[in-house]
This record gives structure tokens, sequence and C-alpha cells, in this order.
């Protein structure tokens, strides 16, 4: 049970590359997660504060997904701030993987972690680097933010992206909602926004990245959109040559994160750190 008899719910705080998450442990399925919750939960100034939650929950405890228990021991039950659920979240798994490996719920440093979109397996070391649903590059697609239209291509990474790239990335302002269009995105998207970079040593590509993530608005990585931003650069949208494989160098605003990309295998590498722990107190949240 992992809301105490005093009503206080453990919780631990991770971030990846800024993205960060609020990690509840919960491997017997206990605790009754609502949107309200998890948005009173992320909540910055009358919560903990973050761009998600992950519910650390048994594969087996989770009606959900207890049917696939025999591919992974430990379901990544993930939660945007805004209280929608997600298939997919890269830095999540990394955090994720880190917290069951500090925890000592997987001896590491190969942890397998079953997510909507499947199973990943993830390599906990002074970085996490996990292998990612490799991405699927599809069409042209427009985004609208505070009334600019952006042109990008779509990709899949276990969740729906739109990589827009753009001269500059600093001038963005990225406080409002991407409007997309409902017959390209029917399940709406993250949307990326892409600058080509100076080459820097280990990589094929330099890139630099800002994000407007589904049902979390900008945040500071993206783990999933790095890696439909790796793809989309490979094939030469960012004015470079076409490439089928290569090493991505990802600049986002909480740091960097390196995509290895192969026809049949993306691998996302980065920190991925676990920064607190404590008790909060259920009945003072603010749930609307
Ligand atoms: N930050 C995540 C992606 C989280 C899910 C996303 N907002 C969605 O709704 O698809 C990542 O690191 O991949």
């Amino acid at each position: 049970m992992m809301v105490a008899m005093d009503g206080t719910l453990s919780f631990v705080k991770g971030h990846g590359t800024g993205n960060d998450f609020v990690v509840l442990p919960d491997p017997d399925g206990s605790l009754a997660l609502t949107p309200g919750l998890v948005a009173a939960l992320c909540d910055r100034r009358f919560g903990v504060g973050g761009d998600g939650v992950l519910r650390v929950v048994r594969t087996a405890a989770h009606p959900e997904v207890a049917h696939l228990a025999g591919e992974a021991e430990w379901f990544m039950d993930y939660w945007n701030s805004d209280g929608s659920l997600a298939a997919m979240c890269g830095n999540g798994t990394r955090v994720y993987a880190r917290y069951l490996v500090e925890a000592g719920l997987a001896d590491g440093p190969t942890v397998a972690v079953l997510t909507r979109a499947g199973v990943v397996v993830a390599e906990v070391g002074d970085d996490v680097a996990v292998a990612m649903p490799v991405p699927v590059v599809g069409g042209p697609a427009k985004a609208d933010v505070g009334g600019v239209t952006f042109d990008g291509v779509a990709a899949t990474c276990g969740n729906p992206n739109l990589v827009c790239p753009v001269p500059d990335l600093a001038s963005l302002d990225l406080a409002a909602v991407a409007d997309l269009d409902p017959a390209a995105f029917p399940e709406s998207a993250n949307v990326e926004f892409v600058t080509n970079e100076a080459p820097v040593d280990g990589a094929d590509l330099h890139v630099a990245m800002r994000v407007i993530e589904r049902g979390s608005g900008e945040t500071l990585s993206c783990g999933s959109g790095a890696c439909a931003v790796a793809a989309v650069a490979l094939t030469g949208a960012l004015g470079t040559q076409p490439r089928e494989a290569g090493v991505v160098a990802i600049d986002v605003p909480g740091g960097r994160v390196t995509v290895t990309l192969t026809p049949d295998r993306c691998v996302l590498t980065g920190p991925a750190v676990l920064v607190a722990s404590g008790e909060i107190n259920l009945s003072r949240l603010r749930l609307s």
C-alpha cells in the first residue's frame, strides 16, 4: 500500500536533461491514480511539479497490461502533466530505469521496461541509454503556434511527433498550445522545432531543438521527440546529406542527448538523475 495510514504518498523526483517527473513507487498497483491527482502532483506551484508522472508498477499488478507480465517485470505507467496518458516517454524510460536500479528493484545494468508502446531495454551507467522504437518518418504537415504556421515532417516514435526545421530557436514563442490538423494527427502530437548546428566530435550531425509536448507544454527535453528529430534530420531535411544511419547530437534547453540510429535500431543516450525523495500530503494537494 503506497498511501500510508496518515494519508502520505512516497515520491521520488527525477529528470532527464531537465524533462522532469514525479516518480511514484506503486509496485502492487494499489494507488488510485486519476488525471486530477496527476495534474495536482505536477503543478509547479501547488504540487511537487513535473512534466509528467511515472508510476512504477509491476506489470502483473496493472490490469491494463497484466497479460504482458512475461515480457517485463515493470510497467512504466506514464502520464502527462495535464493528466493525459501517453504511450511513450523516452526520457521517462531512462529516469524509470535509473530509479529501478537505485531502489534495488532491478539488478541492472540492463533493465527491461514495459511501456504502452512495447518493451524497451535500458543500459544504466553514468548515463542511461535506451533502445527506443525505431522512428517512422511520415509526410509533410503543419502546426500553428500562436498564429504562426510551421511546416514540418511527421514522425512517430511510439508516439506522434511533428519535426519542424526553423532558422532560429531563440526567437520562438512557444507559450501557446500547438494547433495541428486533426486529419494528420488524430491524437495530436509533440511538436519539435529544430536547427542544424556546427559539427561536434563523435556525431555525424549536430542539431538543436525545442519542443512543445502534447499534454505538458514546452519542456526542456523530449527523448522520443529527439529520436523523431534524429530520424528526420538524417533524411536531409535540414539541408545536410541524407544518411541511412548515424549518430545525432541533439542540444535541448536542458542539456544534450545523443541518438544513434540505424534502419533497425534507435538508441537514446543521456543523463538521468534522481534529485529528491519525500512524502506528499495528499490532503494538501490542490485537486480541481
Ligand atoms: N517527454 C517525453 C514524451 C512524453 C509524452 C508526450 N508528451 C506525448 O504525449 O506523447 C519523452 O521524453 O519522450
